[in-house]
């Protein structure tokens, strides 16, 4: 009942309380929670009704600066379902069957949905099987830890308030499954999948969320994937392993774009430019889980083994 009120709800508080205390009209807690809510009433009728924008101003008040950040504000706006700006040239959005003339998607060709052009972000249908999420949930479900992130001042891994889920790493040679779904990422994308970081399998429960981040190291983040030698991240390929019945969107506060996870999808994009240079368009966020579970397996590219497959430019922004 308390839980209730701390979200502002306290005749509905109030009402479960007289509830609690029909069924047990000696629970002390209860009894004295229902003076306290009764008090709080007779406090707030006496108060002059606060206007929205006022309700907003003290809402926002009552958060950090970056909360109130227009990134932030657009992040929400974005989770709740609003268009914050046009999807820029959405009119020249198209869908292809992608082959690369590759033997594994000759049969079978990649359903390739352009999401937005410029940064390149798009989606594939339909690209991993039942059989094949049952079994990397059945193999990362023991392995689930709290996800962390990388200090950026420290360069140490911690865990964090804006990234609430759990993570599990597999590893190619752990299993067929994963090896040969390896295969398939790197048959769509045409990039060398040999560097990359193991396939990282995400599972947000009930509010889980992951606030806007970039997925690439900037030039001033101490040791960033300085251990792995294999440079920056220059692809995210992301697969949603479920559907989300309510909330749970990957949102790019920049773009307007909001991609909603379904079942078997995946969306992919470049992360830096082919100067190496970070696209920072990209930031984006996973927004909360309100109604569902969300699980999503992440695969993140390094630019070493790129070099002839996506050759350097000599623009910063090319
Ligand atoms: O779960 C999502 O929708 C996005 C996850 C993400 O951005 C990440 O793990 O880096
Ligand atoms: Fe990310």
């Amino acid at each position: 009942m308390s839980k209730v009120s701390n979200l502002g709800d306290v005749p509905q508080a109030l009402k479960l309380t007289n509830e609690l205390l029909s069924l047990d009209p000696t629970h002390e807690r209860a009894t004295n929670n229902k003076r306290y809510f009764e008090q709080m009433l007779r406090d707030d009728e006496k108060r002059e009704p606060l206007s929205q924008e006022a309700k907003r101003i003290q809402y926002q008040e009552n958060r950090d600066s970056y909360r109130n950040t227009q990134e932030f504000l657009t992040y929400e706006a974005l989770c709740r379902g609003e268009n914050t700006q046009p999807i820029k040239d959405a009119h020249r959005l198209k869908c292809q069957y992608v082959t690369n003339n590759h033997p594994l998607l000759l049969l079978q060709p990649a359903k390739e949905e352009e999401m937005h052009l410029d940064p390149w972000i798009v989606v594939y249908h339909d690209i991993m099987s039942e059989e094949e999420m049952r079994q990397i949930k059945r193999l990362a479900t023991p392995r689930l830890n709290r996800a962390t992130v990388q200090n950026a001042k420290t360069g140490e891994l911690e865990t964090a308030h804006y990234r609430i889920s759990k993570s599990a790493w597999l590893r190619g040679e752990e299993d067929p499954v994963i090896k040969k779904y390896n295969e398939r990422m790197q048959a769509i994308t045409g990039l060398d999948l040999e560097t990359a970081e193991e396939l990282q399998i995400a599972n947000y429960g009930l509010g889980g969320h992951y606030e806007p981040h970039y997925d690439f190291a900037r030039r001033d983040e101490k040791d960033a994937f300085k251990t792995l030698g294999t440079g920056n991240r220059i692809a995210t390929f992301l697969n949603y392993m479920s559907d989300v019945q309510a909330g749970g969107a990957t949102v790019f506060p920049y773009l307007g774009l909001k991609l909603y996870p379904k079942k078997g999808d995946a969306a992919f994009w470049y992360n830096l430019h082919k100067s190496g240079d970070g696209i920072h368009e990209t930031r984006h966020a996973a927004c909360p889980v309100l109604v569902g579970i969300k699980w999503v397996a992440n695969k993140w590219i390094h630019e070493r083994g790129q070099e002839f497959r996506r050759p350097c430019g000599l623009e910063p922004d090319e």
